[in-house]
């Protein structure tokens, strides 16, 4: 049985609509923005642009692009993102993160106007997905992860999950929106012991660690559904995900390709939120 389960048909469904909310909103002069903040060119940073670019001009929403160097200061940082948040024509910010360290996400993340936060950096957003309350931004990439589990049927109520990874931006948020579905969801790491033990024990497997094809045969029990939403770049300087998919592709039920898996529908959910942005901050 092919296991390969690709984000475009789950991508496709969500920009239908998307389509003709935006045709909508244009007919009444309002044109929704993405402003996309950058600093220095990291490849998991570059493939989410270019993907949230392509799927942006797909659906008619403007984007831009404030790229900066490394070298900019915590405060031109500030500076910029508090002229985001003033600028009427820009509904959604996503800055890509982690930021490069001498930067401080601790205090930035309190900048970025929640109404505007569509990838969940802001305390606020963040506090709504432990809450279960529906009305802010949960981050894109965990949200992508429910979604493809849902279009496939997958289902999670009573089910042992495994999260590989606890970062803010895919790890914890993951952990959280599952548990929102009932899953029993565990959340392991680099100080877990017997980590192959355990993730070999979940029905579902989220592998968000980063590490270039580390989630090898061992690591996944037989018929389970594995979702990868690592986006490495490996020694050829091919995109590949945490999952080694060859190596487990014929013991798992289903798998998601990297790229063209979670990435692809990542943009869809971006996307949703940017429209949703800007409806609630022109009252539409
Ligand atoms: N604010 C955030 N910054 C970053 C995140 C994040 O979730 N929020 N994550 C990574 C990048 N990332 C997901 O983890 C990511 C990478 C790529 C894509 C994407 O659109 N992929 C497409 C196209 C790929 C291509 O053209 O090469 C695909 O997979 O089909 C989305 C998310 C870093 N920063």
């Amino acid at each position: 049985m092919e296991s390969i389960i690709k984000g475009k048909p789950v991508a496709d469904k969500i920009s239908e609509n998307l389509i003709k909310e935006v045709e909508e909103l244009k007919a009444k002069g309002i044109n929704p923005k993405l402003s996309i903040v950058r600093v220095g060119a990291k490849g998991g940073d570059l493939a989410y642009e270019r993907g949230a670019l392509k799927r942006c001009e797909k659906i008619g929403i403007i984007t831009e692009v404030k790229e900066f160097p490394e070298s900019i200061t915590q405060e031109e940082y500030i500076n910029e993102l508090k002229k985001l948040n003033e600028d009427s024509s820009t509904h959604g910010i996503l800055c890509f993160r982690p930021l490069p360290k001498h930067l401080s996400e601790e205090q930035i993340k309190y900048v970025i106007s929640p109404e505007k936060d569509v990838d969940c950096f802001s305390p606020v957003n963040a506090a709504k997905v432990m809450e279960g309350d529906k009305s802010g931004y949960p981050p894109c990439t965990p949200t992508a992860v429910v979604e493809i589990l849902k279009h496939y049927d997958v289902e999670l109520s009573g089910k042992k999950v495994a999260v590989l990874g606890r970062s803010m931006v895919v790890g914890k948020p993951a952990a959280m929106l599952l548990l929102n579905e009932n899953a029993t969801v565990t959340i392991c790491h680099s100080r877990t012991k017997d980590l192959a033990t355990v993730t070999s024990e979940a029905d579902v497997l989220v592998a968000a660690v980063g590490r270039a094809r580390m989630v090898k045969e061992n690591f996944v029990k037989e018929g389970a559904v594995v979702i990868d939403v690592g986006i490495n770049v490996d020694e050829d300087g091919k995109l590949c995900g945490d999952v080694d998919t060859d190596a487990v592709k014929d013991k798992v039920s289903m798998i998601t390709p990297v790229p063209a898996g979670v990435g692809s529908v990542t943009t869809s959910v971006l996307a949703k939120h940017i429209v949703k942005a800007c409806k609630m901050q022109n009252n539409a």
